[in-house]
């Protein structure tokens, strides 16, 4: 490695300066003579506070900016959620790796320690997320969903100021920013099927730059790369962003993959979901099969509704 300066850019915030830590922790360890510093951009998503996520339907809200720095070369990765990243990236950009998965799934957390399952239709449930919503209002078509903004401190705030009753919104985010206390509930994916790479934190470089990619690769955990590299592949097939009511969760063990796909109505009243699982080697066509399958069972009409 001759690298002896690397530049990462990410958001601002606390959950985005976490993740861009643990890749510089991550780099000063493999590369003890490299002086990594960590660069902070301001995304669309961080100036747009005041419009629901679904109505601004960007793709690439978190990103973009960070990766027309990537590309002018004022740094050499961008950091970001791969929950964030959009399936198809720009021209001349690659996902170089991915750091090993944190807590995949969804937590309820709630003003009075109830469960999902003790609330109610005098509860409001906090989400910003099609894909939660969906499933929250399939599992009781009683609670009443409304929308909330915010990074995870603003919307604990504005839950205990009395906004709602209970959110929903990813463990990974409450555990890197030391919030597991407040957690009541961990929702398993049997309930709430996670987002297409949740809790897994995505290196972004360019793709003519052999050395970055060299370097990536050395800090990449592959298991996580396979399984959520096969989410992408559902999405991308399904041709969802991330405010869409899709969901797909995949596990290894040993050389096979179980895939868990989900396309649902945003009202929960329609909820397809289908497993499959096959060797690792074929998880990417299983993937875009298993796709086929819910967008054929259904799923096309669903989301010609949406958008
Ligand atoms: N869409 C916002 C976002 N992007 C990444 C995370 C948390 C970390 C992750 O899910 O990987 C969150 C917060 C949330 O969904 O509650």
């Amino acid at each position: 490695m001759t690298k002896n300066k690397i530049n990462i850019g990410t958001r601002s915030s606390k959950l985005a300066m976490w993740q861009a830590h643990k890749v510089k922790g991550a780099l000063e360890q493999n590369f003890p003579e490299a002086e990594v510093e960590i660069i902070t951009i301001k995304t669309k998503g961080d100036a747009v506070l005041d419009v629901a996520l679904s109505k601004i339907g960007d793709k690439g809200l978190f990103t973009r900016e960070i990766e027309i720095a990537l590309l002018d070369g004022r740094i050499d990765v961008a950091v970001h959620s791969l929950k964030d990243l959009p399936t198809t990236l720009p021209d001349k950009l690659t996902l170089g790796g991915v750091l090993p998965r944190g807590e995949v799934r969804d937590v309820l957390v709630s003003r009075d320690g109830r469960s999902l399952k003790e609330l109610n239709s005098e509860d409001k449930i906090g989400t910003s997320s099609l894909r939660r919503q969906a499933q929250l209002l399939h599992f009781n078509p009683e609670l009443k969903v409304v929308d909330i903004r915010g990074n995870v401190n603003t919307r604990l705030r504005k839950m205990k100021e009395g906004y709602c009753d209970a959110m929903v919104m990813a463990g990974a985010g409450y555990i890197r920013l030391g919030l597991e206390s407040e957690v009541t509930e961990f929702l398993e994916p049997e309930v709430m099927l996670p987002a297409v790479s949740q809790g897994a934190v995505a290196m972004e470089i360019r793709e003519n730059d052999p050395e970055m990619s060299e370097i990536i690769d050395s800090i990449t955990d592959s298991n996580t790369f396979l399984t959520t590299a096969a989410e992408r592949t559902f999405l991308k097939t399904i041709e969802g962003g991330c405010q869409v009511p899709v969901a797909c969760y995949s596990e290894v063990s040993g050389d096979q993959i179980k895939l868990t796909g989900l396309v649902a109505a945003v009202d929960g009243s329609k909820l397809l979901k289908e497993s499959v699982t096959c060797n690792i080697e074929s998880a990417n066509a299983e993937a875009a099969a298993l796709a086929e399958k819910l967008l054929s069972m259904g799923g096309r009409e669903i989301l010609k509704t949406i958008r």
